[in-house]
């Protein structure tokens, strides 16, 4: 079988608040055209990681690799689209409408996007001139995903994209990144609702005890899983 760029690559990962360890021997990787859920309880480490990844944080000891590149000195901006809880509950705070806050993304980022196609796919078209502080929870997690989608990233990190959203369109969601991953992108989702996810992803990477968190790696594809490997879902879905 053809193998796919690895877009990221995590070894001998550990991570520290003032001194106090919270990641430890975490080593993954992650490949072109992958749907994985990041999993755990509260409090194991999800965000912290996210934010290691995207170079916002610095390692204690290990490396993190994005494109090639250490994501530290080089974190890809340009490459990775990144929706975090908190832009989504600031963008309440944006004075704009939906559609004026996608005009200021499209031109920022130069994108191509075809905006009325996009609005569609979220199913925000009718609310287009409301404004954001007008918004449900849900519509703004929608609009979060539809400001990734304009990036048109090789890497995509939702941090509980799917937490307001309604079970209906939560598949619709997952949908849709199922349908980026088949087309080449790498998408990293943060979830506690794993019951929605589980049907869509590729890999579930469960971080677990605050320590020492390895890789789940599909055998078909990547070779094989280390010790302490949480393979919640070992074979591939939506991959012909
Ligand atoms: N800036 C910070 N300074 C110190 N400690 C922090 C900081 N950010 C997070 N922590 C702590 O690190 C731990 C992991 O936090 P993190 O947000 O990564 O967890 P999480 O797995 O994403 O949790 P949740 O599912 O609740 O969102 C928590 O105990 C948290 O209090």
């Amino acid at each position: 079988m053809e193998s796919k760029p690895e877009v990221l690559s995590i070894q001998n990962l550990s991570f520290a608040y003032d001194e106090r360890p919270l990641l430890g021997g975490v080593n993954l990787s992650i490949y072109a055209g992958e749907l994985i859920a990041l999993v755990g309880d509260n409090g194991a480490g999800k965000s912290t990681l996210m934010k290691l990844i995207l170079g916002q944080l610095k390692p204690g000891t290990g490396t993190i690799t994005l494109f090639g590149d250490d994501a530290f000195s080089n974190p890809h901006f340009e490459d990775i689209a990144y929706v975090s809880q908190d832009s989504i509950r600031g963008y309440r705070n944006f004075p704009t409408t939906i559609e004026e806050l996608i005009g200021i993304h499209v031109r920022y980022l130069n994108a191509k996007a075809q905006i009325d196609e996009l609005l569609a796919t979220v199913q925000l078209s009718e609310h287009k001139s409301k404004r954001l502080s007008e918004l449900s929870g849900g519509q703004l997690q929608r609009v979060g995903l539809l400001l990734a989608l304009i990036k048109d990233a090789r890497l995509i990190l939702l941090d509980e994209p799917t937490s307001a959203i309604d079970r209906t369109f939560s598949a619709e969601f997952y949908r849709i990144l199922r349908d980026l991953a088949v087309s080449g992108t790498a998408i990293v989702v943060i979830t506690h609702h794993l019951h929605d996810a589980r049907a869509f992803v590729d890999r579930v990477i469960r971080l677990e005890d605050g320590t020492c968190h390895i890789e789940c790696a599909t055998l078909d594809d990547h070779g094989t899983g280390g010790a302490g490997c949480h393979c919640l879902h070992p074979q591939p879905v939506g991959r012909s």
